[in-house]
């Protein structure tokens, strides 16, 4: 069914483990990523950014939603990824998501609570569930000084003091991860003491990880191989995700993964059938390599199989 993510939360947080929240922008990404859940048996959290609702239509990613939900009997949260103002966190509450993200970590820290709050009060009075962001992402640089870090990244004070005036049921902290392909120069590193510092002053509440894609070389070397061109990529190792995972993280969003995956494999399937021009038979793999990822991801890095 369409649920909120108030129970798996609940249950990831106890069982440390954490939920993956996907992005979506079309049918083959969800059906990827549904036969993966089904698969595996775990709840799924299919989130919509503010650029996937002007690419699809809202109303075309809804139903696919929907379908997602008949189709699998998955617990399935529909969600709002960085909505960046109160109007449109209200026309998602207003059009049957169960989740939305208010990300107003751009702002000032009382304008970002001054913000969240407002979306608090208006989803919790449709039952809905509200993400907010504390701290800036941006890589752990080693040219990055200790206070432009202590600058960026979430304070642990104010984390707890964001969460006592705004009422939110879930926080995306910032520790190092970045959004994107390129997320560190230097050795990937995320700062764990101050998550287990967020996490021990705030026990039992969820925080969300972004910019969690792991980038395996592998998907990078067929892109690569085959017209692409994006060197250097690198993301967050799967083993600082498990640790996370472990620290009161219960949400770890996904997105660059997917596109590496679909985007690789159809560049080497049109790549070795020149002659081929009907779309099925360069997004059925894509769709294949979408469900493939995430059921590694699920299994080996989330920790969110069987828990459906
Ligand atoms: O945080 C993300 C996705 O991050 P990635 O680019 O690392 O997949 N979406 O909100
Ligand atoms: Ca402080
Ligand atoms: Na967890
Ligand atoms: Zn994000």
């Amino acid at each position: 069914p369409l649920v909120t993510s108030k129970e798996m939360f609940k249950k990831a947080y106890k069982g440390g483990y954490a939920i993956g929240a996907f992005n979506v922008n079309n049918m083959e990404i969800i059906q990827g990523i549904v036969e993966a859940g089904k698969e595996e048996n775990a709840p799924l959290i299919l989130q919509v950014s503010a650029g996937a609702r002007k690419y699809a239509q809202p109303v075309y990613l809804k139903k696919l939603v929907e379908a997602a939900v008949e189709y699998s009997g998955l617990p399935i949260v529909l969600h709002l990824d960085h909505g960046d103002s109160f109007e449109i966190c209200k026309a998602c509450v207003d059009d049957g998501f169960t989740s939305v993200m208010i990300d107003g970590s751009k702002y000032p820290f009382e304008e970002n609570i001054a913000l969240t709050k407002k979306v608090v009060d208006y989803a919790h009075s449709k039952g809905v569930v509200v993400e907010a962001e504390l701290g800036r992402l941006s890589g752990i640089e080693d040219a990055v000084s200790v206070s432009e870090r202590d600058a960026a990244f979430t304070d642990p004070d104010e984390a707890v003091e964001f969460v006592e005036r705004t009422g939110v049921d879930s926080l995306a902290i910032a520790i190092g991860t970045s959004h994107g392909a390129y997320k560190f120069k230097g050795e990937p590193r995320l700062d764990f003491e101050r998550l287990e510092k967020i996490s021990s002053m705030l026990p039992n509440f969820p925080l969300v990880l972004h910019g969690a894609s792991s980038v395996p070389q592998e998907f990078v070397e067929i892109c690569n191989k085959y017209g692409g061109q994006i060197p250097g990529a690198k993301g967050v190792p799967e083993d600082m995700l498990r640790k996370a995972a472990e620290m009161g993280v219960c949400k770890i969003n996904i997105d660059t993964d997917l596109r590496l995956a679909m985007t690789a494999s159809i560049r080497k399937y049109l790549a070795e059938n020149p002659s081929h021009f009907d779309p099925r038979q360069y997004l059925g793999p894509g769709r294949e390599a979408i469900k493939q990822m995430v059921i590694h991801k699920m299994r080996d890095v989330l920790g969110c199989s069987g828990k459906a």
